[in-house]
This record gives C-alpha cells, sequence and structure tokens, in this order.
C-alpha cells in the first residue's frame, strides 16, 4: 500500500522554487530517507504533506486523502520539526501531557522510558533547556506518538553521538515492533543508512533519485587496486567516480551482468557503494549528476526485475 503519492508537487516562493514538479511514491509501513543539501526542499516537502504550507501546484495523497485540514489524515501523522517553538512558561512535562492528549496511539510508559534514557529534565522550563534537551523532547513525542505515519525533520540537533545513536536504535527497535511509516531527513546518511529502506535525493527543488536502498547497492560497485588495472577495466564502463591515491585508485561505476566476475578476474577489490559516497558525488556537480541518477535509477530498476 502507498502512504504518500505526490505528482508534480510545487512550492514556488518569489524569489525560489523550493519544490519543482516532485513526483515520489512512499508505501506504508518502511523507513523512507529524505536526503538533499541544504536548501533542497526536504522541510518544504514535509511541511505540504503535513498540511502546513500549501502547494502552489501539483498533487498528493496522504494516506488515502489530502493532508489539507483533513482531520482524519492529521490525527494520524506527527511532525517533529527541528525548528518547533514552545510557549515561554511551558516544562517539557506540559508538551508532553499535551501530546498524550493529541495522539491516539500514544505509549505513556514507553514515552517516561525515553524521557529517563535521554535525561530529560521535564520540570525545567523548556527555553532554559540545551539545544539536545530540545531535540530530545521531539524524539520522545515522535517515538511515543507511534503515528502510523511520522514524520522527523533532522530530529537529532545538538544531540551527542551516543545520544543520537541511541536515537537510531530506539526507532528501529520501536518500527520494528510497532511498524509504521517514517520518513527521516538526515544530513548523517552514514549513520542512518543502514535504517533507511528506501532514499529520496531531492537537489535545489527536484528528485535527483528515488530508490530502494537495496537496489542502490546493486546499482553502482566500487572497485579497487592498482590504477593502471583499474583503469584498464573501467575502460568502456559507466565511471561515476574516480580517486587515485599513488599507484593505487579507487573508482565507482554502473555495473553490468557479469562486471563482478570481470573485475575479479583483473585482481581489484569490490565493495559495495556507500549511500553517502552516492550522495555525495550526486549532489556535487548537479547538470552532470542529473543524468547520472537517471542511469543509476535505470540500473536500479533492472535490478528490481
Ligand atoms: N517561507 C519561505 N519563504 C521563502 N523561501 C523559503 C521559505 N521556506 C523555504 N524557503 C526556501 O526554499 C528552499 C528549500 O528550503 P527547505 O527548508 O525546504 O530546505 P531543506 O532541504 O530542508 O534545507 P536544510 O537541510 O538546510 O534544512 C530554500 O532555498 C529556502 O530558502
Amino acid at each position: 500500500m502507498t502512504a504518500i503519492h505526490t505528482r508534480g508537487l510545487t512550492k514556488r516562493y518569489p524569489e525560489v522554487a523550493a519544490l519543482d514538479g516532485v513526483t515520489v511514491r512512499l508505501d506504508e509501513n518502511r523507513i523512507h530517507g529524505l536526503l538533499g543539501r541544504n536548501g533542497a526542499g526536504k522541510t518544504t516537502l514535509m511541511q505540504l504533506l503535513t498540511g502546513q504550507v500549501f502547494a502552489t501546484s501539483g498533487e498528493m495523497q496522504v494516506l488515502g486523502g489530502t493532508p489539507v485540514e483533513n482531520v482524519e489524515v492529521l490525527s494520524q501523522t506527527v511532525f517533529i520539526q527541528e525548528s518547533q517553538k514552545y510557549p515561554d512558561t511551558f516544562r517539557a512535562v506540559d508538551v508532553l501531557r499535551i501530546a498524550a492528549g493529541a495522539y491516539p496511539n500514544w505509549d505513556q510508559a514507553y514515552a517516561d522510558r525515553l524521557v529517563e534514557q535521554y535525561r530529560l529534565p521535564t520540570k525545567r522550563l523548556i527555553k532554559k533547556l540545551s539545544r539536545g534537551q530540545l531535540s530530545a523532547i521531539g524524539i520522545v513525542i515522535g517515538l511515543a506518538s507511534r503515528a502510523p505515519l511520522t514524520f522527523f525533520d533532522e530530529p537529532y540537533l545538538g544531540l551527542d553521538a551516543v545520544a543520537r545513536q541511541m536515537f537510531f536504535d530506539d526507532l528501529l527497535a520501536d518500527y520494528t515492533a510497532h511498524p509504521r511509516t517514517i520518513v527521516l531527513s538526515t544530513h548523517h546518511i552514514d549513520e542512518v543508512a543502514n535504517l533507511l529502506e528506501h532514499v529520496v535525493i531531492l537537489d535545489q527543488g527536484k528528485v535527483l533519485l528515488e530508490a530502494d536502498t537495496d537496489d542502490l547497492h546493486d546499482a553502482a560497485i566500487t572497485v579497487s587496486g592498482k590504477a593502471t588495472a583499474v583503469d584498464a577495466f573501467l575502460s568502456g564502463r559507466e565511471v561515476l567516480d574516480r580517486k587515485a591515491l599513488g599507484t593505487l585508485a579507487t573508482a565507482t561505476f554502473t555495473p553490468r551482468d557479469g562486471d563482478e566476475l570481470a573485475a575479479r578476474e583483473a585482481g581489484l577489490d569490490l565493495s559495495p557503494v556507500s549511500l553517502q559516497a552516492l550522495f555525495v558525488h550526486l549532489t556535487t556537480a548537479n547538470a552532470a549528476s542529473a543524468a547520472e541518477a537517471t542511469d543509476i535509477r535505470r540500473a536500479s530498476d533492472r535490478a528490481i526485475v
């Protein structure tokens, strides 16, 4: 079943098209990664999908309906934003009490456990909390609400590495026990790569790549070895990236049938391309990478077949 389907979704501001003809399909009960460099349009897409801003044009279906002023859809949705503001007199305990009343699937015992785990001082005024503690409030709400559709927009600003890892572990454990659709925007790609089942990469408001992460692994391969052997092997192949260090070279390319065997026979080491490497490569030189993203998508489509 599809949780989210957009067609040609566009949001124009006077100076910029924050989203420009975005067509994506996100299946339900999966963890989707929304990746993109600063200003790519990630937050805007989430704001549109949660009815917080209006589209300029295009269509979207969220849990079978429009999210705009639709209580039925919005009551099943939680959106954790990095820039969430709270009234000056509020303490975390006040926010959590409101969240408990707002989300039908709220699990209070789980929320209490998370509060302890993230060492959240619930009685202190929110305006006195550190950046990481503020993020922890969002994480507790995002997880304990168990909303069928959960959006996390960079939810861990200010969290230290331990707390961040804790969040990824909690997310995976709770998602496994209570499957739901999760959309996570992040710049920490390597840290979440194992968690993501499907990714959408946005660049300047457009979809650069949409693919299942399993298929991406088949869509590009990294070879390394002696530079002369690597270059001989790459001849006639679609190269995405090549780096040399002295007499050694590493290159990422789009494989065709039989390429893995051929690389081994050429004495090269093979490794799956990392999502982070692919992301950096695709988003650094936009014009060239749009064509490459199309090639990778074709390759990942072949992998699906
Ligand atoms: N309310 C607004 N008015 C004008 N421009 C906006 C508005 N909101 C977003 N934009 C612009 O739209 C583009 C996309 O912004 P958005 O916040 O969606 O990006 P993002 O991918 O979430 O970025 P980041 O990773 O830095 O948070 C940016 O160029 C931004 O400046």
